[in-house]
């Protein structure tokens, strides 16, 4: 799949002040800080991500307008889950083959990375199901609605 100007791919540079850790990390909050900066690379780098997050707000925004009830909230939540799970599992894939292939073509470099961009595509699907199946009982009165005078 294709790369933009806004996709940062390879290592970033590493800034002056940032310290080179290989050792373990000494306490919950650096844990999560660096888990943080992970979800930011993340953010900064995969431009499918962002489109991800942009639906999910979408998504949020149709639920709240139609008062979607509490379990159809958990389908909703499932299904954003599942694509931004995807995603982060799709860059590891991307980033460890990279690490270990770099530019060098391999065919199970290819084949990992297929492998896990169909994970995305997969988890797409299932998002894309499980809005119509919740949205569809919200917006058929409405439909009917609009076609009867
Ligand atoms: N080292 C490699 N060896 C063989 N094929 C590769 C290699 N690197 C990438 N490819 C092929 O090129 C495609 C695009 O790879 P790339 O790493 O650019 O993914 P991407 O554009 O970031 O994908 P996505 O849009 O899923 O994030 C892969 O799906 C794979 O088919």
């Amino acid at each position: 799949m294709g790369m933009d100007l806004h996709d940062k791919k390879g290592p970033q540079p590493i800034k002056p002040e940032q310290q080179m850790q290989v050792e373990k990390n000494s306490h919950f909050l650096q844990s999560f800080g660096h888990a943080i900066e992970g979800i930011g690379q993340l953010l900064v780098r995969e431009r499918n991500m962002r489109f991800h997050i942009f639906a999910a707000l979408v998504i949020i925004y149709v639920g709240l307008s139609l008062h979607v009830n509490r379990q159809d909230w958990l389908w909703l939540a499932m299904a954003i889950f599942a694509v931004v799970m995807s995603e982060f599992v799709n860059t590891m894939i991307e980033t460890m083959v990279d690490l270990i292939v770099g530019e060098t073509y391999h065919p199970l470099a290819k084949t990992a990375k297929d492998v896990a961009a169909g994970a995305v595509v997969f988890a797409v699907l299932f998002a894309i199901a499980v809005g119509g199946i919740v949205f569809w009982p919200y917006l058929w009165p409405l439909i009917k609605q609009m076609f009867t005078v």
